[in-house]
């Protein structure tokens, strides 16, 4: 089993360089982030090569998060803001050769959100497709992303269907998928083909992901036995510091 830091939460309190370091030093496979913008891309590509690591995806910019925007691409009216973010993510990941870009749809609902969702992802999808990228959308819990459009796998099954575009997948994040839905792995092996990266931490906490209401020691095994080899996101809230925390690694190797 591969693991992927995911380093908007963990190391998150270092510059992106010295926390891609940090990971390769606690054996993650992987790295990858949520918005890298404040760091130069070289920067961020320097460490990935000194490390012999890959950066697997970062999310587009939330628009102004002072305001508790927490992405644009599901926004009526704001299509120019959604298209400048997904441009700005490409430029990074094509700049860092990363795989995957999650485009953040944003708090809003109804059929006009809808539509402004899926036109904004099939320019996100034509965009990425050039260079290889993949575009993600994540279903998020209504806890921690009260009122964000994308809150189901079902929603995001329709949507990836409807716009059809190969390199267009669902990032499917176990932590929020077990809040909302339940039935992780049956709805994991049935949504597989579409799935483009899986994520895990502890339900409900959203900690080291050793405990609490989802077994990892029956799902990861259970996702090896789907068939898949891509490494997983690591995307727990650390409740010390990250290194000390890495014990729980030696389970699932
Ligand atoms: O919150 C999550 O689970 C994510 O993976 C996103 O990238 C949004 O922060
Ligand atoms: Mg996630």
């Amino acid at each position: 089993m591969k693991l992927s830091a995911n380093l908007g939460f963990l190391w998150a309190d270092r510059p992106l360089p010295d926390a891609i370091n940090a990971a390769k030093a606690a054996g993650y496979d992987a790295v990858e982030c949520h918005w890298p913008y404040d760091t130069p891309a070289s920067e961020t590509l320097a460490a990935l090569r000194e490390t012999d690591l890959t950066m697997l995806g970062l999310n587009t910019p939330r628009g102004n998060v002072e305001i508790g925007e927490n992405g644009l691409a599901a926004l009526p009216g704001r299509e120019a803001e959604a298209r400048a973010a997904i441009d700005e993510a490409l430029a990074y990941a094509r700049a860092t050769v990363t795989g995957a870009v999650h485009v953040m749809a944003g708090n809003c609902s109804g059929p006009r959100a809808r539509t402004a969702f899926v036109e904004n992802l099939g320019y996100a999808c034509k965009e990425a497709a050039r260079d290889g990228i993949t575009i993600l959308i994540e279903p998020l819990n209504h806890y921690n992303a009260p009122g964000y459009f994308l809150n189901s796998t079902g929603q995001a099954a329709d949507i990836i269907r409807e716009i059809g575009q190969a390199n267009l997948r669902i990032m499917f994040d176990c932590y929020h998928v077990q809040i909302m839905e339940g039935e992780v792995s049956r709805r994991l092996e049935n949504l597989l083909p579409l799935v483009g990266h899986i994520q895990i931490a502890s339900v409900p906490d959203r900690g080291v992901p050793d405990h609490g209401e989802l077994d990892y020691g029956y799902l990861l095994p259970r996702i090896a036995a789907m068939g898949w080899e891509r490494p997983i996101g690591v995307e727990y809230l650390p409740a010390g510091s990250a290194e000390t925390e890495i014990s729980w690694m030696a389970r699932y190797r």
